[in-house]
């Protein structure tokens, strides 16, 4: 029976009938467990399932209901989905945004999530739901600055300086107004009760872990330091805050580890110590980090490997020493040729993917802190049309966000060698000793 901390506002009752099986995914030393056996997953990144999920002509319910029934076929039963998203100027946001302006949220897309967790949790799927992101394709958090500040946006998609564009979301730990229109949209997604079940998402099981956004970093490479004091004082008081208003279920920051702590393990794991954190992430980005080629993933894919295997081992490794589990929440590589077709090949990826995959469980088999992994991007039958391959509001959703061309690292439903190596992989996982 968990036990609900005095602070919330629930203190005194108990949720959970003793013995009952709670189904909440928990945190016992470097391994997670549901109902006192361990929880290994082998899922996916889909970040538009809550967009999937809502009617009125943005959601698509029945693609929905098919493509989580092929992930569940497949082993994948752990996705990763964008639970917030702020209507913002940038213009390669997804549209609509979720909250439309500070304090005011569309309903209907919050209805999107509802659906969502009902029909995952038919399924026996759990949730990971990232409450920001430090990118510009869904708002963001540079658009709670632009909304506490009243400063204009500097659109990356518009002006090319990554580095000014990261130095601005930075400012966003350290701006009172900024976090107070952000805690209110954490309260309104993690207070709210499923309009579908009626069941609270606090007592939804289906949710495992609430991340504080999508990579969030401490800013760019050079400015990032200066940010590092609010970055970890952000880190450890949000996620005490969603803590209280959530204390069975998991806290996570949503990092990618040393590439997104400005190469520095040592302040990934100093922002990562907090007790409100209940577990580590990190992500893989070979062609995006320079490891290898966005157009042509085969010329340097061995050495890309080795770089990639490399980060891995040492992410598991200190992760090990923290005492605290780790998922890989992140990973992906191009089509063959820089494609994006969704007919071209996937040597280069199918064997990328093997071969991380084969880290991961020999890592497991050994006891160690890897507990899991999201391919990006599950991007089942989305297909665009457009000759310059970037979406437009109205379109059908694929596994890349909209500021990436529409095939840049979806695995589409018709992607069959790659669907058979993740299979495998969960198949692998689900048959390891507990
Ligand atoms: O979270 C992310 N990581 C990498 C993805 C692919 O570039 C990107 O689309 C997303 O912002």
């Amino acid at each position: 029976v968990e036990a609900t901390p005095a602070t919330h506002p629930d203190a005194g009752t108990s949720h959970a009938q003793p013995n009952a099986q709670s189904g909440f995914v928990k945190v016992e030393g470097t391994r997670f467990t549901i109902d006192g056996k361990p929880y290994r997953f082998a899922g996916a990144n889909f970040w538009y399932g809550a967009y999937l999920g809502a009617a009125d002509g943005i959601g698509d319910r029945e693609r929905l209901r098919a493509e989580l029934d092929q992930l569940k076929a497949a082993g994948i039963d752990n996705l990763r989905v964008l639970a917030m998203s702020e209507a913002s100027a940038f213009q390669r946001a997804v549209r609509p945004a979720i909250m439309t302006a500070p304090g005011e949220y569309d309903e209907r897309m919050l209805q999107g999530l509802d659906t969502l967790l009902v029909e995952m949790g038919k399924r026996d799927m759990k949730a990971v739901l990232y409450l920001n992101n430090f990118w510009q394709w869904s708002g963001g958090m540079s658009q709670y600055v632009a909304w506490a500040t009243g400063e204009p946006l500097s659109d990356p998609d518009k002006t090319g300086d990554w580095n000014g564009f990261m130095q601005h979301s930075a400012r966003f730990y350290a701006l009172p107004k900024a976090q107070a229109i952000y805690r209110d949209a954490i309260r309104t997604v993690i207070g709210r009760t499923n309009g579908i079940s009626g069941v609270a998402y606090v007592d939804d099981p289906t949710v495992m872990s609430w991340q504080l956004a999508n990579e969030p970093r401490p800013g760019s490479q050079d400015g990032g330091r200066a940010n590092i004091a609010a970055y970890d004082r952000w880190i450890d008081e949000t996620a005490g805050y969603i803590k209280e208003l959530a204390p069975r279920q998991l806290v996570s920051t949503g990092s990618e580890g040393a590439m997104g702590s400005i190469g520095d393990l040592d302040l990934f794991l100093q922002a990562h110590k907090s007790a409100n954190v209940d577990y580590l992430t990190f992500h893989l980005w070979p062609s995006n980090w320079s490891w290898m080629d966005h157009k042509d993933p085969a010329a340097r894919l061995e050495s890309g490997l080795k770089t990639s295997l490399e980060y891995i081992d040492r992410h598991i490794d200190a992760a090990g020493k923290m005492g605290k589990p780790i998922v890989l929440s992140e990973f992906g590589l191009n089509r063959d040729g820089g494609s994006f077709d969704p007919a071209s090949g996937v040597i280069a990826r199918d064997r990328f993917h093997r071969a991380i995959y084969e880290r991961l469980l020999q890592r497991m088999q050994a006891g160690d802190a890897i507990a899991g992994s999201n391919f990006w991007a599950w991007g089942g039958r989305g297909r665009t049309t457009n000759s310059d391959f970037m979406w437009k509001a109205g379109d059908p959703f694929t596994g890349d966000p909209p500021q990436e061309a529409q095939g840049l690292f979806s695995l589409f439903d018709s992607d069959a060698s790659t669907l058979q190596v993740v299979s495998d992989h969960a198949k692998a996982i689900h048959a390891l000793e507990p």
